[in-house]
This record gives C-alpha cells, sequence and structure tokens, in this order.
C-alpha cells in the first residue's frame, strides 16, 4: 500500500493538558520525507505519539482510507514504527536481542527465531551499526543508543514511519546515515515523519515541512515555503537570513535573538546575538 497521511481535526494531549487542538494537515504523501520541526513545546512529540497511539486523541487520522484512532492497537503498531526520543535506561538486552525483541513484540506469532535474527541483522547493517550487536544497550553511547532506537523502530518494516529527534546526538557523518536511511524507506512508498531542530538538515533532506508552534500548524510546505525570515521570526523569534545554496536548497542563517521575542514577525527588532541554525 501505498498510501498518503491526512490528519483531520486531531485534539490530543494529557491528563488536564491539551496540546493539539483541532489540528489539521493536507495529506502528507508516501514517498518523501516530512521534517516536523517548532520550537521546544510545540507539540511536535505529542503528534507523533497520537499518531502512534499513545497518547489520548480525539480527530481523524487517515492512512490512505484506514483511520489509524480507530484501529485495534495491534494492527496500528503493525502499520506503525515510532522511534521515541530517548530509549528508557537499565534494560539488560544486547543491541540485537533488543531489536529482535522490538520485531517479536508486535508480531508475535510472526518469524522463527533465526528469521527474526537475520531481520535485526539487516536492520543493523542497513545503520552501520552491526559491529554493535552483541553490546549491552546500557554499554552504549548517547548517539549509538539513538541509531539501536532507530533499529527497533525499522526492523518490522512499518510503512509509516515516525522518528522523534532521531539525530539529535549524532556526528556529521551518522546525520547523514540516518538522513539517507529516512529517504530511502520513503522511496520505498512509506510515509516518514521526522522531528528535527536542525533547519538545515530539514530543507536538505525533507521535501516537506511542518512548523508547530503552541499546537497549531504555523506553516507547510516545501523547504522554501515554510522556512522563511517571517515564520522563524513568529515562531521561534529569531532574526534570519535564507539563503538558496547553489542546488536550490534554502540555507538557514541565524543572526539572532529578535529582542521583541514573536512580536515582530517582520523581522524589524535587532539581532542581540550572532548564532548559526545547528
Ligand atoms: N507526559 C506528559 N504529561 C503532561 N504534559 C506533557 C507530557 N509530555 C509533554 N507534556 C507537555 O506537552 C507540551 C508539548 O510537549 P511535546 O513533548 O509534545 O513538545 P515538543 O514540541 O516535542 O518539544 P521538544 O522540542 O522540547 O522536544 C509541553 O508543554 C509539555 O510540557
Amino acid at each position: 500500500m501505498r498510501a498518503a497521511l491526512t490528519i483531520e481535526r486531531l485534539t490530543a494531549g494529557y491528563p488536564r493538558r491539551p496540546v493539539l487542538r483541532d489540528l489539521s494537515l493536507p495529506p502528507l504523501s508516501a514517498g518523501g520525507v516530512t521534517a516536523l520541526t517548532g520550537p521546544n513545546a510545540a507539540g511536535k512529540s505529542t503528534l507523533l505519539k497520537a499518531l502512534a497511539g499513545l497518547v489520548k486523541a480525539e480527530g481523524r487520522v487517515l492512512y490512505g482510507d484506514v483511520d489509524l484512532l480507530r484501529l485495534p492497537l495491534a494492527a496500528r503498531a503493525d502499520l506503525v514504527g515510532f522511534m521515541p526520543q530517548a530509549l528508557p535506561q537499565g534494560v539488560a538486552l544486547s543491541v540485537l536481542e533488543s531489536v529482535v525483541a522490538a520485531f517479536e513484540a508486535a508480531r508475535p506469532d510472526a518469524l522463527a527465531d533465526a528469521d527474526a535474527t537475520r531481520r535485526a541483522v539487516a536492520t543493523l547493517d542497513r545503520l552501520g551499526i552491526a559491529d554493535l550487536a552483541l553490546d549491552g544497550l546500557d554499554q552504549l553511547s548517547g548517539g549509538q543508543r539513538q541509531l539501536v532506537s532507530l533499529a527497533q523502530a525499522l526492523v518490522r518494516e512499518p510503512r509509516l514511519l515516525l522518528l522523534d529527534e532521531p539525530t539529535s546526538a549524532l556526528d556529521l557523518r551518522h546525520q547523514v546515515t540516518v538522513m539517507e536511511a529516512a529517504r530511502s524507506l520513503a522511496a520505498e512508498g512509506r510515509t516518514v515523519v521526522v522531528v528535527l531542530h536542525d533547519l538545515n538538515l530539514a530543507a536538505r533532506w525533507a521535501e516537506r515541512v511542518v512548523v508547530l508552534d503552541h499546537g497549531r500548524v504555523a506553516a507547510n510546505g516545501t523547504p522554501a515555503q515554510a522556512l522563511t525570515a517571517e515564520t522563524l521570526a513568529a515562531v521561534w523569534g529569531v532574526a534570519a537570513r535564507i539563503a538558496p545554496d547553489p542546488g536550490g536548497i534554502p540555507h538557514v542563517v541565524v543572526e539572532g535573538a529578535l529582542d521583541t521575542a514573536r512580536a515582530d514577525p517582520a523581522g524589524a527588532a535587532s539581532p542581540s546575538r550572532n548564532t548559526t541554525a545547528a
């Protein structure tokens, strides 16, 4: 199935703490990567968790013509792979055991052990971390843990893949490994949504960028449409220059915080420090 993901009037959050209210998004098509970005606490993780069935949600989330919110959890787990921001600590498993367990947790009836193991090794190999297979999860560096968490989400080859900041702890080479993997999974017909704070990584690798702010969609479109100086001022409260690189991909240079953060979307306020978008 090569289906688009459409969100209609999604309301989601935590007990006594609604985060997303009536959020709608036009179809996110399969075949490309969608970057989901926005300031801290904008609701990005909550959105992914709502799609994965991990927080209470109302509205409609259509994958093709299937409403994910009305699918039994086991069927949804088969369709949706979710990579959380952090793996739990204190799990006494090897890397390989943890990836096999992630596979079997969602499909207990599926393959014989040897096939599950072969699938897990192939997934580790795809991410360039087969050499970590026998290491204990608790021996890993932050970046290695992030790659293993991604392997756990990928091993079932879900149609819809939701990755929450998969590159935040990674060095440059591994960022590319992960974004290449995201792109090639999308090219296989999957829908891939990746939370990224790095706007230049988003612009380089995503076909579509959705900016969330205070639980609402503040911008949505191609990187050039969504990542404008006006949006960066209004949503992040920073003064930025956007210059296309020679390949036409927008490059974001953040020049500083606006003194009147969010009050001056036109960028008239003067920047107070110099930084470059990470
Ligand atoms: N388990 C929880 N219970 C109650 N409130 C929560 C819970 N998790 C998150 N929140 C709140 O929901 C809001 C949105 O959080 P969320 O994690 O979705 O933001 P985010 O955009 O992913 O942020 P970040 O970029 O910092 O990871 C925040 O105000 C946060 O405090």
